[in-house]
């Protein structure tokens, strides 16, 4: 709803006012940070001259120390106050040139007045009055702005609930210091500022949605009472900017008590994570730590030296092969028995049992030299009984190895220095050769030392192939179970213990020999993190969770993902434990509305009922009325999705009658949306080795045709042709679907990979095919 002239004079003036305002604390502040800079630098510099340095007796020395102490501490004091004040100096140079967007008129219960509360990205106080001129979008009385329109209306602070009446709702469009534009908002926040932020063109990087955060979006981002949030939200409902957006709020609630280094994101592939990478620095917050599992993994096993398959990899296995072939049909078995719940009772127990015996343990030795051996390890560890866990015996144990070692060490030392006295050719004085032998003991018992601290006289892999070679440990473990080992686990076993003697880990076996090797290490635990956030959280399986939940256990867990998007084998095992054969099938087909409840529950069941909450996002923000209903069409019996009311073109259906064809109409359409504006346009194919034939035809005619693969760190707008599971959280202005053909896509298991293609466009999605058209699109 415009507003009168009158009125938009005052808010221009206002906003004149108070940026002038913000722009002479700037220049405070850019004093301030300068005179601290150099207090700190001089302090620095002096700070030997400073200090008593006298070293006669033992009361000089302590007085020297406490003197150092002294100086140290005012240093660290002047750093860090240099710190706070260029972090505020950021903060307000980030929104001096639109330092608010929205206002709420609120009139507390029992009060008079009706006080004017303005929402921006960081609060700002005048100095002089003590007015709050602007209030962070995460201080308790904001939360207003994003849950209710115009009428009664309630917020929570930490000490109770505040009720009163909610008078006015007004947006704001500052840029460059200008008031450019107001309105104001009656139900949900502004139709019309949504309408505009969304019809814009998708940029290459992903932007805060703070100005228009929905009200069941709000929830979770201010959701402070489970410890386990669970979010299903169709595609585009907002859960990748949710979670960012949860993130800059918890940072500011718990200011005083939680860093970025507590939590930790989970993305998909590193494109992704660079995709949202500018998020949190525009809410004004640290970047926090963001890795994908697959790095994670391999972090946990470098000391291992095996090479991890990249999920990607499996994927494309999976997408390229065929259930004809045994071996395929054996992997894909071998894939969900190893990402479900029964594999992990089976590490569970194998975990346990370890207890009483059966870790392997190998002669720590620097070359031929042996200095303890396996057996004698074991003897230590098992001789006596001990109710400790695995992991304290191993610590006990790494204690008594590098007190032999510094046994060792000493007489290696020895043996050195007689030598060196015996050297007649060496000169040195008594104190010379003292050294001498010292550091080369010291360097000979090092790489010693290192393997022990490594852990490296634990053979973990042994044992994890002890699983699928030594049939009586299979039977007892699967046993305590209940759950019946695949059909093909003969060649299953084979398989597994052949490629890691070859070096290989599949990307299956990695999540259980990670979390075999946290049970016997003891080094399972991270206490320092306290949130942990997965996204695309469909593609991780039970066995993921119950790591997760083991490895992070003071964590409060928010899991955000679309199970209609779930393209790994094991998400679909996900839907599907304990239910029917025929359900199973129509699992791999899209998760109708109870296949979901079963991931939810069996989400719930691993991280613990009480404590878990879902929330479903039906709306859908990204794509256009006609495409998100295009889409839809796909998952027949799926959820229902909700179109934010935007319209565009209908999606187009390009058919082709020969390769050649394909490949000219695929260019033609590709250069119809550049030329008509579109700045991203992403050509989506199956598969990697489908984008690789493709952009090689494409090539000639499309030469700024940029190619997207795994290993690509980030992207620019253009034109670009990618496999669709890496086009996944992405969005493009335009989507060109390469072949949308009965003989790319016709098996149930590809009819999420295609819904996820088709969910990633803006505002135009063509559809290209050879032939016949996919069975997906014909009801
Ligand atoms: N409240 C909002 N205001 C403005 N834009 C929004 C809002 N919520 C979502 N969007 C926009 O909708 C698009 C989709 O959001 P996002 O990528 O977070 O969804 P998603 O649920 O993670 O999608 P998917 O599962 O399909 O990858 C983004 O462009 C985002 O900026």
């Amino acid at each position: 709803m415009a507003i009168g002239n009158e009125e938009r004079e005052k808010e221009a003036q206002r906003v004149s006012v108070v940026r002038g305002n913000i722009q002479r604390r700037i220049i405070e502040l850019r004093q301030t940070v300068d005179d601290r800079r150099s207090e700190a630098t001089a302090i620095g510099r002096s700070f030997w001259d400073d200090i008593s340095v006298n070293a006669d007796n033992d009361d000089d020395l302590i007085e020297t120390a406490a003197s150092m102490a002294q100086q140290e501490h005012v240093l660290q004091g002047q750093e860090r106050s240099y710190r706070l004040a260029q972090d505020a100096l950021r903060k307000l140079e980030r929104v001096v040139d639109a330092p608010y967007f929205s206002r709420i008129d609120f009139q507390e219960k029992g009060e008079q007045d009706r006080e004017k509360i303005y929402i921006g990205l960081t609060s700002f106080i005048d100095s002089k009055t003590d007015e709050i001129l602007i209030y962070d979008w995460r201080a308790p009385i904001a939360s207003l702005f994003y849950d209710y329109p115009p009428g009664p209306a309630t917020y929570r602070t930490p000490e109770m609930d505040v009720s009163g009446e909610l008078w006015l709702k007004r947006q704001y469009i500052i840029k460059s210091g200008e008031l450019q534009d107001v309105f104001d908002t009656g139900i949900s926040i502004g139709d019309e500022m949504l309408q505009k932020m969304l019809s814009r063109s998708a940029d290459e990087k992903m932007s805060s949605i703070v100005t228009t955060i929905q009200r069941e979006q709000n929830q979770i981002i201010r959701d402070d009472h489970h410890k386990v949030l669970v979010v299903q939200g169709a595609a585009g409902s907002g859960k990748t900017s949710v979670a960012l957006q949860r993130i800059a709020y918890l940072l500011y609630k718990y200011r005083t008590t939680l860093s970025a280094d507590n939590m930790i994101l989970f993305s998909p592939n590193s494109l992704f994570s660079d995709y949202v990478s500018r998020v949190l620095p525009e809410l004004g917050e640290a970047t926090m730590q963001q890795t994908t599992f697959q790095d994670y993994l391999t972090h946990k096993l470098t000391d291992t030296g095996l090479k991890l398959e990249d999920p990607y990899d499996q994927l494309e296995f999976i997408l390229t092969g065929t259930e004809k072939d045994p071996m395929y049909a054996a992997r894909l078995q071998s894939i969900t028995y190893k990402t479900s719940e029964a594999f992990l009772r089976v590490i569970e127990a194998y975990g346990d049992k370890l207890k009483e015996g059966g870790i392997r343990f190998v002669d720590l030795a620097v070359g031929k030299k042996v200095l303890i051996t396996a057996d004698e390890l074991s003897e230590r560890f098992y001789g006596k009984p001990s109710i400790l866990a695995i992991g304290e015996r191993m610590e006990q144990l790494s204690e008594w190895i590098l007190e032999k070692l510094d046994v060792f060490q000493a007489d290696v030392q020895k043996r050195f220095y007689r030598k060196l006295v015996r050297e007649p050719k060496y000169m040195g004085s008594e104190p010379e050769m003292k050294k001498m032998s010292r550091v080369k003991a010291h360097k000979a018992i090092t790489p010693l030392r290192e393997k022990a601290q490594k852990l490296a006289y634990v053979d973990v892999l042994g044992m994890y192939k002890e699983l699928f070679t030594d049939a009586s440990l299979q039977q007892e473990l699967v046993g305590l179970s209940h759950q019946p080992l695949p059909e093909a686990w003969t060649t299953i076993s084979e398989v597994t213990v052949g490629a890691l003697t070859q070096g290989h880990l599949r990307y299956e076996d990695a999540t259980p020999l990670v979390y075999l090797k946290g049970l016997v290490e003891g080094q399972l635990r991270v206490g320092t993190i306290r949130y942990c956030l997965v996204d695309e959280a469909q593609d991780y399986s039970p066995f993921h969770y119950a790591y997760l939940k083991k490895l992070f256990p003071r964590a409060r867990f928010t899991l955000l993902g679309d199970w209609n998007q779930g393209i790994f084998t094991h998400a679909n095992a996900n839907v599907s434990v304990s239910v029917s054969e025929s359900e199973k099938t129509s699992a791999l087909e899209g998760a109708s509305v109870a296949q979901q409840e079963q991931g939810y529950s069996s989400i719930s069941e691993l991280m613990g009922e009480d404590e878990t909450e879902t929330i479903r996002l039906v709306k859908s923000y990204r794509s256009t009325r006609e495409i998100t209903d295009f889409a839809c069409q796909v998952l027949p019996g799926g959820e229902p999705v909700e179109p934010f009311s935007r319209s565009g073109e209908e999606p187009r259906l390009l058919r082709a009658a020969s390769e050649q064809e394909l490949v000219r109409l695929v260019a033609e359409t590709a250069a119809l949306r550049r030329d008509g504006g579109a700045s991203s346009v992403a050509i989506i194919c199956k598969t990697e080795r489908e984008t690789a034939s493709a952009h090689g035809r494409l090539k000639p005619l499309l030469p700024d045709l940029a190619r997207i693969s795994k290993d690509t760190l980030h992207y620019e707008a253009g034109v670009m042709i990618l496999p669709a599971y890496l086009a996944k959280g992405l969005e493009f202005d335009a989507v060109i679907l390469y072949d949308a053909g009965a003989a790319v896509y016709a098996e149930p298991k590809e009819r999420k990979l295609f819904y996820t293609a088709c969910t990633r466009a803006l505002h135009y999605l063509d559809v290209c095919y050879l032939g016949e058209l996919t069975p997906f699109l014909r009801g």
